[in-house]
C-alpha cells in the first residue's frame, strides 16, 4: 500500500517537531503552515501530530470524518485533574462521554437552567458597574482585566455552589489561583507525554508532577466541603430558591438508577465542577478583555456600539438580559472579536481512532488532531482584510458560530463542540451592554495605543500580555 502523508517540515531526532511550538504554537505554526499547507505531519516527541490550517480540513475533520476522530488524547494532567477522565472535556470517546455530557447537556447547559441563572449574572454586573463607577469620578484607569477575570470567577462559583466568594471563608484569590494553575497545567504538556524514556526526568526538573498534584488535591478539599455543605443542608440553596449546580448534580447522582446508564459519584460530580471552572470562567473573561481592547482602539465601532445600546435602553434603569435580543450591532461585535481572538486558539485537541483521510492524506489512528482556528479565523481565502476589526463583515453573512460555518470555529464543531454555547455568549452579551451604556472609555496616559501582543505562556487560553487598563468616563445615572 503507498503511504500518501501530509507534508512535514524537517524534524530532529527524538524531540521531533516540538522546538516549533515554543512562543506563541498559533503564530508558529500558521507560519509553518503557509509552507507546508493546511494539513502538516508533525512529531511531538513520539506522538505523530496534525495540524489543521484551512476551513476544508478542518470539515473533513470536524464533519465528515467526526466519528472517526472524536476521541481525546490520554494526557497526564489532563487525567488527574478530570479523576482519571470522569470530566466531559478530556474523557476519550464511547459510552461514558456521551452519557455524561448528555446529563450536562440536559441538566446543566439548557436554555431553562441558563436562564435560571439569570438573576446572578444580573446582580454580579450591577456590582461590577458600581465598582468602576467609583473610579469613575476620580479619572483613573480600571484593570479590567483583573475585573473581568473576577466577575467570571464570581458568577461561575455562584451558579455552582449557591453561594459567593464574600459569604465563604475560602479565599477568593487562592480560588482564582488555583484555576488558573490548572489551566496552565493543561495547557502545557507533562514531557512524559512525548518522551517515555526520558520523561520522568524532565517533569522532576520542570516540577509538573508536584505542581499538578498539589492543583489537585487544593480543589478536591475544596468541592468536597461545599458537596458535604449541600448534603447537610439540603438543596434550594441560591439565594432565589433556584438548585445550584451541585444541587442539581446530587439530584442526578439519587435519581439515577445505574441500569442501563452510568452510576455517578461524588468523584464524577468533582470532574464536571472542574470542567466547568476551567472551561468556563476564564473563556468569557478572556473575550471581555478582548473586546473592549478592541472597542478601545476603534473609536468608529466603539461609538456604534454606544449609541446602539443606549437608543435602545433609553431611560430605562438598567441593561437586563430581555435587553439583549435587540442589540445586534453588539452580537457582530462580539463575533469579530471571537474570529480575531478565540479564546482557544486550537481546539481541545482530539485523538484518531481509525484510519482516514484528510484532503487525500491518511491519518492513522493514535494521531493526535490540532485544529488552529485562530490560523483559520484570518484566512485571506475567506475574510477580506483578515486584520481588520470590522464587524459589518458580518453584516449580510449568514455565517455563525455554532459548528456549521468551518471558518469561523471559536466553539469548535462535531461532536466534541462546546456544549455551553449559550451560557458563554450570554453573559459576555450582557456585560459588554452594560459597560458601553453606563461608561465612555478613554486610554490612559493622554491615548496611547493598546499593546495588542498575546500572552506567550502555555495554556487552554490566550489571554492579552499587558493587562487592560481604560479610564471611565461619563457614568450615566
Ligand atoms: C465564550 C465562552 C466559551 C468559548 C469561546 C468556548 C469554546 C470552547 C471550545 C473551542 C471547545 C472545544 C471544542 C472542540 O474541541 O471542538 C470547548 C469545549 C467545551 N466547553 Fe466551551 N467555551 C466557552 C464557554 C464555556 C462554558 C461557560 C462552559 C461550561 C460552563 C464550557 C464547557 C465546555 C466543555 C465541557 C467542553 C468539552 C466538550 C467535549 O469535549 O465534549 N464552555 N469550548
Amino acid at each position: 500500500e503507498n503511504k500518501q502523508l501530509p507534508p512535514s517540515p524537517h524534524k530532529f531526532p527524538i524531540i521531533g517537531n516540538l522546538h516549533q511550538l515554543r512562543g506563541l504554537p498559533h503564530y508558529s505554526l500558521w507560519q509553518l503552515s503557509k509552507k507546508y499547507g493546511p494539513v502538516m505531519l508533525l512529531q511531538f516527541g513520539r506522538v505523530p501530530a496534525v495540524v489543521i490550517s484551512s476551513a476544508d480540513a478542518a470539515e473533513e475533520v470536524l464533519k465528515v470524518n467526526d466519528l472517526l476522530c472524536c476521541s481525546r488524547p490520554p494526557l497526564a494532567g489532563a487525567g488527574r485533574l478530570s479523576y482519571n477522565y470522569l470530566d466531559i472535556a478530556f474523557a476519550p470517546y464511547g459510552d461514558y462521554w456521551r452519557e455524561i455530557r448528555k446529563i450536562c447537556v440536559l441538566e446543566l447547559f439548557s436554555t431553562k437552567r441558563v436562564q435560571s441563572f439569570r438573576f446572578i449574572r444580573e446582580e454580579e454586573v450591577a456590582l461590577l458597574i458600581d465598582s468602576i463607577s467609583q473610579f469613575s469620578s476620580s479619572a483613573n484607569p480600571v484593570d479590567l482585566t483583573e475585573k473581568f477575570l473576577t466577575l467570571s470567577a464570581n458568577i461561575t462559583f455562584r451558579m455552582a455552589f449557591g453561594t459567593n466568594f464574600r459569604e465563604t471563608d475560602f479565599e477568593k484569590d487562592r480560588f482564582k489561583r488555583l484555576v488558573d494553575d490548572a489551566q496552565a497545567l493543561l495547557g502545557s504538556f507533562s514531557a512524559n507525554e512525548y518522551f517515555p524514556h526520558l520523561g520522568w526526568i524532565f517533569d522532576k526538573v520542570s516540577g509538573y508532577h508536584t505542581r499538578t498534584e498539589r492543583v489537585f488535591h487544593e480543589l478536591d478539599t475544596f468541592f468536597k466541603r461545599v458537596i458535604d455543605d449541600h448534603i447537610e443542608l439540603g438543596h434550594g440553596r441560591t439565594d432565589k430558591g433556584e438548585e445550584d449546580i451541585i444541587d442539581v448534580l446530587l439530584r442526578t447522582e439519587k435519581e439515577q438508577t445505574g441500569v442501563g446508564s452510568i452510576q455517578l459519584t461524588k468523584d464524577h460530580i468533582k470532574a464536571v465542577l472542574m470542567d466547568l471552572f476551567l472551561a468556563g470562567t476564564n473563556t468569557s473573561a478572556v473575550v471581555l478583555i478582548w473586546a473592549m481592547s478592541e472597542l478601545a482602539r476603534n473609536p468608529r465601532v466603539m461609538k456604534k456600539a454606544q449609541q446602539e445600546v443606549r437608543d435602545i435602553i433609553g431611560n430605562k434603569a438598567r441593561v437586563t438580559e430581555s435587553d439583549i435580543g435587540e442589540l445586534h450591532y453588539l452580537k457582530l461585535v462580539i463575533k469579530e472579536t471571537l474570529r480575531l481572538h478565540p479564546p482557544g486558539p486550537f481546539l481541545l485537541p482530539r485523538e484518531a481512532m481509525s484510519k482516514f483521510k484528510i484532503n487525500g492524506y491518511d491519518i492513522y489512528p493514535k494521531t493526535l488532531i490540532q485544529i488552529n482556528i485562530w490560523a483559520i479565523g484570518r484566512d485571506p481565502k475567506y475574510w477580506k482584510d483578515p486584520e481588520e476589526f470590522f464587524p459589518e463583515r458580518f453584516l449580510d453573512s449568514s455565517i455563525e458560530f455554532k459548528g456549521q460555518d468551518f471558518e469561523f470555529l471559536p466553539f469548535g464543531a462535531g461532536r466534541r463542540g462546546c456544549p455551553a454555547i449559550y451560557m458563554g455568549t450570554i453573559s459576555v452579551e450582557l456585560v459588554l451592554a452594560n459597560l458601553l451604556y453606563y461608561f465612555d472609555w478613554k486610554l490612559p496616559n493622554g491615548g496611547e495605543g493598546i499593546n495588542m501582543e498575546e500572552k506567550a505562556v502555555p495554556s487552554l487560553t490566550v489571554s492579552k500580555k499587558e493587562a487592560l487598563q481604560l479610564v471611565p468616563v461619563n457614568f450615566l445615572q
